[in-house]
């Protein structure tokens, strides 16, 4: 079920908890390419058809202020035709370009190479990235550019300059690989003015570079045949003029492909993802192989992906990772993400341009990660994040920073337990306005359309009646029963019998993970063994809430316990049953009693059963119990935010049946 804000763009978007997906989706076209197809269109010789073109905000921006610049883009089936222009029309121009890097640099190099009476501005963040290498080399060619603010970052001013050709023009490439691409995309316009080559040298590192293979390939598509030495120098020749290719059609998102192959990998898939494939221009295509190394299938076809993995709500785990993300930075945002269901800590290293982006991605990613549970550890240019372990996630809300990015990945940690919220989800729009949508429709599939079987949960101390009342309530229902405290005590038996005393985590989860155990109406087998009665023994009890505290052990049963999960509906009695197993449960039951009340009814019915008991010794067990339980750091005793609490200290049992399945009937089919 997920839950939405009211406004037109939402302020929230709750994701809960989900399990499986599965299915097609077909991508948006890619923002780098679209970007990059509109410019070179306007300064081609002819009309150029893009089909398969992002709709989105920063191609809007761009499409706005190739409008502004006098060029006619028109929209003609399903395609945007553009008849373009070696010197644009309009001199002067004040352009609002948005936080959209992929139209400001290129336009920036362009009308300065042109010259004219032009102001570009954007969003405040577009004020704070900085584009200053790309100002240095541009008024290295005589180029005429000015900051209206801050040295360094725009808005910028330009004018009319005297383009010199005649040396290498120098770029820096260690911030951003868009100065290079803005450079190599209007350098024929100053080849042409000048009539000679223009040779650029990189300036020290280059990060990004499939982007500037991207820029290349693009290039050459409309007619100009760039000469490159390594990724040193980059000759454009003197003759060099672009050309209308015709139609040229864009090919979907590789970026947003990411978000896909994540979900595939976590979810089980099989998720089909058409638009991009192994025929891909897109340096971010190579987060197949990440999900791959992290233990996922892919397959490739020429313009599709198709991706599966073993579901973490069934016991998959990720393979942990250390890895150089220098190539892949925007796709590497969502291994961050995927590294929550990892089986250790994973590494992202070189990927300092991230600190430059729509926000500071190191800082954020670090920021939510841990505000959802996560140990995080970051510096300038890495980050580390370590696996969630069940018991550890929070409910938390995801501060998205006005980034399509953050957004997106962390779609991908509704996998956990708990429902996450992600604020101002409508940020997407900057790159895939659909994707919430696309998302939700991979996860709908495996339900068929249907809701998941209800879940009541009953949470509360030990001896408060939650046993009892369950049975009951499932009884009245027709529904299943899960005792998860049953899983407990006979991992706590097993401890036993091994000779443990509960203090070796290790040994616990082993057992906890291996358990032969089968719920029969009146029987608990174990190896095939009735231990039914054994295991309500206070020694036992007591053990299992030792054991209960490993956080290992919590997760070795989790998946047993939502197996439970199964229609016509379960009642489920436990500590954590509303907090972590089932979070989404619609109706959740905090069962209490005064200790002394709980002592007395246990020890009645310890004697009912023919064990021998003492009343003070209960009532100290009950306690410490009680102390263990609520005090734990993992998955501690505690009332769910959205429980009802019942005291059932002056209450019958028929009573407190009764007041469940009223609530039931009051709130539940709703
Ligand atoms: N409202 C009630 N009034 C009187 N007795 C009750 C009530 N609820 C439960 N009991 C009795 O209290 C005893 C303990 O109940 P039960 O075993 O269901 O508790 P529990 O919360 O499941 O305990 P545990 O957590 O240890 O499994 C049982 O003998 C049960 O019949
Ligand atoms: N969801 C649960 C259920 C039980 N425990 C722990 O197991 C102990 C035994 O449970 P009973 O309900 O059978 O008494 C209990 O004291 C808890 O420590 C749990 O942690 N989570």
């Amino acid at each position: 079920m997920t839950t939405t804000g009211a406004d037109a763009r939402e302020p929230f978007l709750r994701l809960a908890p989900a399990a499986h997906a599965r299915g097609a989706v077909t991508l948006p076209g890619s923002k780098s390419i679209s970007n990059r197809a509109l410019l070179l269109a306007a300064l081609a010789e002819g009309t150029t058809g893009l089909e398969g073109l992002l709709d989105s905000d920063d191609t809007r921006v761009m499409r706005a202020a190739l409008r502004a610049l006098g060029l006619d883009l028109r929209q003609d089936e399903g395609r945007v035709c553009l008849e373009g222009a070696a010197d644009w029309p309009q001199k002067r121009a004040d352009l609002f370009l948005g936080n959209a890097g992929t139209a400001f640099r290129p336009l920036t190099a362009a009308l300065a190479m042109m010259g004219g009476d032009y102001r570009l501005s954007g969003v405040p963040r577009m004020h704070e990235r900085p584009i200053g290498d790309l100002v240095d080399a541009l008024r290295s060619l005589g180029c005429e550019i000015a900051y209206e603010g801050r040295e360094g970052y725009p808005p910028l001013r330009i004018g009319r300059g005297r383009l010199d050709v005649s040396r290498p023009v120098r770029v820096r490439g260690a911030v951003s690989s868009q100065f290079l691409t803005a450079l190599l995309m209007a350098a024929p316009i100053a080849a042409r003015r000048a009539g000679r080559d223009v040779v650029i040298e990189l300036d020290g590192p280059l990060i990004s570079k499939p982007y500037i293979l991207i820029t290349l390939n693009l290039v050459e598509r409309f007619g100009v045949c760039v000469r490159r030495e390594g990724w040193q120098r980059f000759i454009i020749p003197a003759e060099a003029r672009y050309r209308a290719p015709g139609r040229y059609r864009i090919e979907g998102d590789a970026s947003s492909a990411s978000y896909f192959l994540g979900l595939g990998a976590i979810a089980g898939g099989p998720v089909r993802i058409e638009g991009v494939g192994g025929d891909s221009i897109q340096g971010d295509v190579a987060f197949a192989e990440v999900v791959e190394a992290m233990g996922a299938r892919v397959e490739r076809e020429a313009d599709a992906l198709v991706v599966s993995g073993r579901a973490v709500a069934d016991g998959g785990r990720l393979r942990a990772f250390d890895r150089d993300f220098n190539l892949i930075p925007d796709a590497a945002m969502t291994a961050a993400v995927l590294a929550l269901y990892a089986d250790g800590p994973c590494r992202l290293r070189n990927i300092a341009s991230w600190r430059v982006k729509e926000t500071d991605r190191i800082a954020a990613m670090h920021a939510e990660l841990a505000r959802l549970g996560a140990r995080v550890e970051s510096d300038a240019d890495s980050l580390t994040v370590h696996p969630l372990p069940a018991g550890d996630w929070r409910a938390a809300e995801i501060r998205t920073y006005d980034d399509h990015r953050m957004a997106m990945c962390f779609s991908l940690a509704a996998f956990g337990p708990v429902p996450v919220t992600i604020l101002d989800p409508g940020c997407v729009s900057k790159t895939y306005p659909g994707y919430f949508k696309d998302f939700h429709r991979l996860l709908g599939v495996e339900r068929g359309g249907a809701a998941p079987a209800p879940v009541i949960t009953i949470d509360g101390p030990t001896a408060s009646g939650k046993g009892t009342i369950a049975q009951k309530v499932a009884q009245a229902l027709g529904w299943h029963v899960l005792d998860s405290g049953a899983l407990y005590r006979l991992t706590a038996l097993a401890v036993l019998r091994e000779g443990g005393d509960g203090a070796d985590e290790a040994q616990a989860a082993r057992l906890a993970r291996s358990l032969d155990i089968r719920f029969e109406p009146d029987a608990i087998l174990m190896g095939g063994e009735d231990v039914s009665a054994l295991i309500r023994q206070e020694e036992v009890g007591n053990l299992a809430s030792r054991v209960a505290a490993w956080p290992a052990v919590r997760e070795a049963l989790l998946a047993c316990q939502r197996a439970f999960r199964q229609a016509p509906g379960l009642v489920g009695d436990g500590r954590d049953m509303g907090t972590v197993v089932f979070p989404d449960a619609p109706l959740k039951i905090f069962l209490d009693a005064d200790v002394e009340v709980r002592a007395q009814r246990r020890y009645k019915q310890l004697k009912d059963k023919g064990f021998s008991a003492n009343l003070d010794d209960l009532l100290q067990d009950l306690r410490a119990r009680d102390a263990r339980d609520r005090g734990r750091a993992h998955a501690p005793l505690v009332a769910a935010a959205d429980a009802v609490t019942v005291d059932s200290s002056h209450q019958g049992i028929d009573d407190v049946v009764r007041q469940v399945l009223d609530l039931w009937s009051a709130r539940g089919p709703a």
